[in-house]
């Protein structure tokens, strides 16, 4: 039988990737994943992407290249990622998370992701900018006046 596929997004805005920190089920949560979900009968990836994205944090997206490589998941489901831009909405953790965060390549370390995920954030990182932000050249902390 074929593996059923997890289709997940590398949400890019600003130089940053999107993380989400899954709320359910308590085996995976509190660790952190590309956000998505599972491909329905008769659906394009790109489909599910865009629908599980609404969804899940109330953006419309845009799909663009797919992240080359499969990564294995629980036994009988493969993930597959694609780069993601968002068209509209600001994302917010309205279903299966409860915490979003924008990291800089240099932060992707700072979350605990789910392990399966690891190669698949290593992959979409090779997208990220390296370097220092605008804005954070210097090295001190932005002031909030
Ligand atoms: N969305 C997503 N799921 C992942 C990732 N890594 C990983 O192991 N998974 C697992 C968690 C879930 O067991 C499964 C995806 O299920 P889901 O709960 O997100 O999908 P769904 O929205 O279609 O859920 P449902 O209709 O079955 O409730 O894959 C990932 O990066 N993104």
């Amino acid at each position: 039988m074929t593996d059923r596929v997890v289709v997940a997004g590398a949400v890019f805005d600003e130089g940053r990737l999107l993380a989400a920190r899954r709320s359910a089920p308590p085996e995976l949560a509190g660790r952190w994943e590309l956000p998505g979900g599972k491909l329905e009968p008769g659906e394009t990836a790109e489909q599910a992407l865009v629908r599980e994205l609404r969804e899940e944090l109330g953006v419309e997206a845009e799909p663009g290249e797919r992240i080359p490589g499969e990564w294995p998941l629980a036994p009988g489901y493969v993930l597959q990622v694609w780069t993601v831009r968002i068209v509209s909405g600001e994302p917010r953790p309205l279903e299966d998370h409860d915490e979003l965060r924008w990291l800089f390549r240099h932060e992707l370390d700072t979350v605990d992701w789910l392990d399966q995920d690891r190669p698949a954030v290593a992959e979409a990182a090779c997208r990220l900018p390296v370097g220092t932000p605008p804005g954070l050249a210097g090295g001190a902390p932005p002031t909030r006046t």
